[in-house]
């Protein structure tokens, strides 16, 4: 007899949510930095919010499986990145990472560099030169992709970051601070870049621009102290706040409510 394969035996391996996190603990050095941190992130674009030293580049760090969790639970498009042993090799082909700083051969052309990481993340060989005029047309950058590294402006750098963490079409998008340098209208043309990306990935961008996040995000997360202490939307966090709170913006008023309250909370 045959049987009728339901769609979803054929269709491959998906994840309600590729990000999940629980009791988290990542160190920084000596410092536990991650502490007991709590996260499910599904597809779309989460903007993670924080002051200094919360724990965000931290945190980074440790989805992008660069540092190992010192404990707690965390899955990646369910791999176990908390256990040990654990093959970390076929998650790290389907993920992106642009690290706050990153390292580069300065002789290298932008173009160079993207293919390189493409190799890397062993895009197959007849696909990487498509692959990654794809990703420098995305950044906003393939007018200046046979430039070389050591001359470009720190925006421009930045946008070269971008491409390489896009080369491989990531299941799952780290972007630690890609703002950094860019100016007013390159910032614009990344919010389009994201909520394109948002659409079929999960990306993870950390910044300090609370107008970025409220405008290109899916989701706000709100890190501090190392933990989640508040996650919902952008609608949900303009309106958290009121007259009384600092900030320009209903946006930037949400998250100085929202981290007062939470200051509050664990003080009480
Ligand atoms: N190598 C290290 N050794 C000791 N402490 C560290 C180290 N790196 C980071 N820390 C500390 O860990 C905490 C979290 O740092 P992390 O860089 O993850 O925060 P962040 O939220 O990304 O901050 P920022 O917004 O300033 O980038 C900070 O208090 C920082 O001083």
């Amino acid at each position: 007899m045959i049987r009728a394969v339901p769609a979803a035996e054929l269709a491959p391996t998906t994840h309600a949510f590729p990000v999940r996190a629980r009791g988290l603990r990542v160190r920084a050095g000596r410092h536990l930095a991650v502490d007991g941190l709590d996260l499910d992130a599904a597809v779309g674009v989460h903007g993670l919010l924080g002051p200094n030293g919360a724990g965000k580049t931290t945190l980074m760090r440790a989805l992008a499986t660069v540092t190992r969790p010192a404990g707690g639970q965390l899955e990646v498009l369910g791999h176990r990145v908390h256990e040990r042993g654990t093959d970390l090799r076929e998650l790290r082909r389907a993920l992106g990472y642009l690290p706050q700083h990153f390292g580069f051969y300065p002789r290298f052309t932008v173009r160079e560099f993207v293919e390189y990481m493409a190799w890397l993340k062993e895009v197959p060989r007849r696909e990487v030169a498509g692959a990654a005029q794809r990703a420098v047309e995305r950044a906003g950058i393939a007018d200046r992709a046979d430039t070389r590294l050591k001359t470009l402006s720190g925006g421009m750098l930045r946008r070269a970051g971008i491409a390489q963490a896009i080369v491989n079409d990531p299941a799952v998008l780290l972007l630690d601070e890609p703002t950094v340098g860019l100016d007013p209208e390159q910032r614009l043309g990344f919010r389009d870049l994201l909520r394109d990306l948002g659409t079929g990935c999960c990306v993870l961008v950390s910044t300090h621009l609370v107008e970025d996040v409220a405008a290109a995000c899916t989701d706000v997360v709100l890190a501090d102290a190392g933990r989640v202490v508040w996650q919902g939307t952008p609608t949900e966090l303009a309106a958290a706040g009121g007259t009384g709170d600092a900030g320009d913006s209903a946006a930037e008023r949400g998250y100085s409510a929202l981290l007062r309250r939470a200051r509050q909370g664990v003080a009480a």
